[in-house]
């Protein structure tokens, strides 16, 4: 694990911005296709934004998310909704969004395996930026989660739905070792009490701070 600390949150969104855009490049120049995962909630939104004014071949990406929350697309706690509107624009508008939650019928009803189908070509993740709560999970990998015993186990299907005390409403994710697979993986985390939070998680097992089980490979982008 690698921790880079920056003077100021737009200069860690400029930083972490370059090496996502070099990684897909240089992905892109050695296969057909690369694979951006990107974190929902509210810290990637001026990521996105720079991201998605880079010069690359965007047609060639698929863009998936760390996780959903079963709402509505309308809703204001929708992922997609978030991709849509901040990514998924500009340059960035040509890339392949793989959602996973079926365009019609309530997503509340989601079904994971079937919605793993869609995911599996996508697989490894090329880049993988993930967020983290003040409770230590990540992606939708909830301490006390319904589904966290499997989701840190299980590779097929890569999707599991969770259900938490602390996540609203239900949700569907990835799992860890589909996330531990991704080829580059960085964390972005801002503000003291997230940093705090990252410290506890280092010596806490995945059961407790999910997001240890994503660290070993990690470069950690920080600014206060
Ligand atoms: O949809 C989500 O909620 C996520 O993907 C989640 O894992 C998020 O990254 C963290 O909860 C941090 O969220 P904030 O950036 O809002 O603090």
């Amino acid at each position: 694990m690698n921790i880079v600390e920056y003077s100021d949150r737009e200069a860690l969104m400029m930083g972490l911005s370059d090496s996502v855009a070099s990684e897909l490049r240089a992905a892109l120049a050695a296969n057909d296709t690369a694979t951006l995962c990107v974190p929902g909630g509210s810290s990637p939104g001026p990521v996105f934004d720079t991201l998605s004014g880079v010069s690359l071949d965007w047609a060639r990406v698929g863009v998936v998310l760390n996780d959903e929350r079963l709402v509505p697309e309308t809703s204001s706690r929708s992922n997609t909704r978030l991709i849509r509107e901040r990514l998924l624009v500009e340059k960035a508008a040509v890339a392949r969004f793989v959602s996973f939650i079926p365009v019609t019928g309530d997503p509340s009803d989601v079904d994971a395996e079937a919605q793993s189908e869609a995911v599996r070509p996508w697989l490894p993740i090329t880049t993988l930026i993930l967020g983290m709560g003040d409770d230590m999970h990540t992606a939708s990998l909830f301490p006390g989660g319904d589904n966290l015993e499997r989701a840190l186990e299980q590779r097929d299907p890569p999707l599991i739905t969770m259900r938490a005390e602390g996540a609203g409403e239900t949700r569907i994710t990835l799992t860890a070792p589909v996330l531990r697979e991704a080829m580059h993986t960085h964390l972005l985390i801002m503000g003291e009490g997230k940093r705090d939070a990252f410290e506890r998680a280092r010596s806490l097992p995945p059961e407790q701070a999910p997001i240890r089980a994503l660290l070993a490979e990690a470069t950690v982008h920080w600014a206060a």
